[in-house]
């Protein structure tokens, strides 16, 4: 870059980091302000505010006084906040104000513009900004175009304008470090750089860096339904948090980060993305797994574990895979849905309403009232109608229930200050001891009743358990097993299997979906419309029963699905089938199907070799990083294995932040645990989900290293008995991926065969 350029940016930078100095100052002068304001207004509270509670008009003044005082307060604690954190925002600004310059004429207008681009803008006059928001709809040019003509849409249409330079600058606490010109789109120099970096336990955010095809999935408006299949370290999890970011920016005030959920594969993965919107100046949007939001809707049972749903979704066992993959489709929705609709007109278990250990309402009078109501009644139109009769008939059995003996034993033993207190609530004196007496019996006949008025309006009088173990036994109706290769009798065993988990407190992943599906059905639960925008990452672990699930639970939400099909490890060969499932559920006119075939995490030559484990056709490219070849290490014996596990430990410590062993499962974590403890190998076992990541040397099972990545990977036991099976090709393509600048597969005595298909050149082997 030449000395006068460096001279004119640096003069620039200047320039505006005075301005922003300014406006800090300012910043600083409100918040001071308004704290003093605020002080003010409650030390004179009470001179300020005329009270007056003589009389009523008097007692109205007071109240108003009151309300002016608050409002006045309210003010100042907004003029607070927004004067805070407009001096945070300067605050990061000076530090590092913009990453880019644009050149351009818009087309017609022919006058040169220039405008530079940061994380948030920056205005020194109303309508004179020196920085722009990157996610302004002017900024999308720095991520689409090279030099050169280009369109791009604004909130008026569509804009044509010709850039004449493109200019990107790394500053540093407030110092040009580095300035290139580049007529790509974004310069391969700048991303280099930041992949070239250590990994982290916190995902960074990729602003100066965003590719052209990531910014049309940033940017997407139009769309109901956004699929993004992307290859692994394809920037699938980075994109859509600078989504997120965007959406929030784009649509400021009329959507904040409470009606954004994003369900995440593992708690580790949340805690590892839940750095990049606050970098970004936004909030954190509700995030959890599909395992917590289940969990949490059913307190009374256990659900399965992502490690016992995979021990399970990987069992040998042909008949578990077949009846969940009956379990997890769309037909079983569809059944799910005609069962819940045909308890309009029949078959809806009840519970006795019990009073005093004695049946107080049967559960047939209850059945009655519910099909009483004409066919024009929904589920929930229904249940509304029973309660408000039921409690009615509560109501009028009040009297009649006053007359019993233990009522008036009841009032006999009220004690002195118990009557007084119930004598308070009766305006007048008594004319005679009856009325007393009746006004004593109701009291405590309401009181009693309130057990019963609760299980009314929480609907206790439903049997959901049994509803749903009725559904089950219904489905061979409803459902074709023949398609699902299955029998009846394997059918009932699954039930008889789902029936003694429930019993024991548990409920399988693929049960609890549907368990939650007939709940909210019968008890005619309120979908949640205020969710705008829903994200999955890692899509293709859901099912299309889950997905239907979440469509029904949050029908106003415009869903971005992430997901790589290749790397489906509970789903496996299924989640191509999702694909073409999410096809019948949403508009095809608003679906947009967005591939992204270019890797980023991995050098060059870990893509390389990670993308022959998928066999032929699969198009994936390499990012031009170099690093050396990943190395197979196959071993005679145990103790050679882990000498070598060992070696490569302290050879890793010396270069990289975190080195991942990935196991299959979680027995094989402890016990390589165990045996490094053993060799004084310092390492950290990551168990549950609900642990935090950690730099240093980790040791994970294979299920909870999904989206994460780290420094150096190592593959232990990568044996055919462990992963002999065809099904372990996208576990074995899931493990390797998370490597970025190395990786290593350690196998004693056997190689799984799914090395067989990458070709020698593309490996070491010691
Ligand atoms: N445009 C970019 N600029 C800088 N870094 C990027 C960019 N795109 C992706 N990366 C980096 O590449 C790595 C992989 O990205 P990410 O985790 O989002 O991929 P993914 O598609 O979700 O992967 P997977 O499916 O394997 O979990 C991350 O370190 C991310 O920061």
């Amino acid at each position: 870059m030449t000395d006068s350029i460096r001279e004119y940016e640096t003069k620039h930078l200047k320039n505006v980091l005075g301005k922003i100095g300014v406006a800090k100052t300012e910043a600083a002068q409100k918040i001071n302000r308004a704290e003093k304001d605020e002080s003010a207004i409650n030390k004179n509270f009470y001179n300020d505010v005329r009270l007056k509670t003589n009389t009523y008009s008097g007692m109205m003044e007071t109240s108003v006084s009151i309300r002016q005082q608050q409002q006045m307060l309210e003010e100042r604690e907004n003029s607070w906040k927004h004067a805070t954190k407009e001096y945070d925002k300067l605050n990061k600004m000076q530090a590092r104000p913009y990453f880019a310059r644009l050149d351009f004429e818009e087309a017609g207008e022919g006058q040169p513009e220039t405008i530079y681009i940061g994380l948030g803008s920056f205005a020194d006059t109303p309508d004179h900004y020196l920085i722009y928001d990157w996610r302004a709809p002017i900024s999308s040019i720095y991520y689409d175009s090279k030099i050169g003509k280009l369109t791009y849409n604004t909130p008026m249409g569509t804009q044509t304008v010709n850039v004449t330079l493109k200019r990107q600058f790394q500053i540093k606490d407030g110092e040009i470090d580095t300035i290139f010109d580049t007529d790509q789109v974004v310069g391969d120099q700048m991303l280099l750089d930041n992949l070239n970096g250590k990994s982290s336990t916190k995902m960074k955010s990729i602003v100066t860096t965003i590719q052209s095809e990531q910014n049309k999935i940033i940017r997407d408006t139009d769309s109901d339904l956004l699929f993004v299949q992307g290859a692994a370290g394809s920037g699938k999890t980075a994109a859509v948090l600078q989504r997120i970011a965007f959406l929030l920016y784009q649509y400021r005030g009329k959507l904040h980060s409470g009606q954004v959920i994003l369900f995440s594969p593992n708690q580790l993965f949340n805690d590892y993305v839940n750095q990049v919107l606050p970098e970004l100046g936004e909030q954190n949007m509700v995030q959890m797994t599909y395992y917590q939001y289940s969990s949490l809707r059913v307190p009374h049972m256990n659900v399965e574990t992502l490690s016992e749903r995979f021990e399970e979704d990987n069992s040998e066992d042909g008949q578990i895979r077949k009846i969940n993959n009956l379990k997890n489709s769309l037909d079983y929705f569809k059944a799910a849905t005609a069962y819940a609709n045909h308890l309009n007109t029949e078959d809806m278990k009840f519970k006795n309403l019990k009073f005093n250990d004695e049946i107080f309402i049967s559960k047939e009078k209850i059945a009655e009232i519910y099909y009483s109501f004409n066919e024009n009644y929904n589920l929930r139109n229904r249940l509304s109608a029973t309660k408000e009769r039921l409690i009615k008939i509560l109501n009028r059995r009040v009297k009649a229930e006053m007359k019993k003996p233990w009522v008036e034993e009841a009032v006999q033993d009220l004690g002195r200050e118990q009557i007084e207190a119930v004598q308070r609530t009766h305006p007048d004196e008594f004319e005679n001891a009856d009325k007393e007496f009746n006004f004593l019996a109701k009291h405590i006949v309401i009181g009693a009743f309130k057990k019963v008025r609760k299980q009314i309006v929480h609907a206790r009088f439903l049997r959901i358990n049994n509803q749903f173990v009725h559904m089950l036994r219904n489905i061979p109706n409803l459902v074709n097993l023949e398609e699902y290769d299955l029998t009846k009798d394997a059918w009932e065993a699954s039930v008889d299997k789902s029936i003694a988990q429930m019993k024991s407190g548990n409920i399988s992943i693929s049960d609890v979906s549907a368990y939650l599906y007939l709940f909210d059905k019968v008890s005619g639960k309120r979908a949640k419309t205020d969710i705008r925008y829903l994200f999955i990452d890692e899509v293709q672990d859901y099912t299309a029963f889950q997905m239907a699930f979440l469509k029904f639970t949050f029908p106003r939400a415009r869903f971005t699905l992430l997901g790589d099909l290749n790397q489906a490890i509970f789903t496996h060969e299924n989640s191509h089938k999702l694909l073409e499932e999410l096809g019948t559920m949403f508009d095809p006119e608003k679906t947009n199907v967005v591939q992204l075939t270019k890797s980023y995490r991995s050098t060059e030559q870990i893509t390389d070799f990670t993308k022959y484990l998928l066999g032929d056709g699969v198009e994936i490219e390499s990012f031009a990083r170099e690093g050396d070849k990943p190395m197979i290490n196959f071993v005679d014996n145990h103790s050679e294995a882990l000498q070598q596990l060992n070696d490569k430990i302290n050879a890793d410590q010396q270069k990289h932040d975190t080195t991942a062993i990935i196991v299959k499962t979680l027995g094989d974590a402890e016990s390589l645990s165990e045996q490094l403890d053993q060799m004084d190998a310092k390492n950290t076992l990551i168990r549950t989900e609900n642990q935090r990541l950690a730099t240093g040397t980790l040791i994970i099972p294979s299920y909870l290293a999904k989206g994460l990545e780290f420094d150096s990977v190592v593959m232990w036991d990568a044996t055919a008995e462990q992963y002999g099976d065809e099904a372990d090709r996208q576990l074995v393509y899931t493990i390797c991926t998370r490597a970025m600048h190395e990786l290593t597969i350690i196998a004693e005595k056997t190689l799984s065969p799914i090395f067989d298909s990458v070709p020698a050149q593309f490996y070491d082997l010691q």
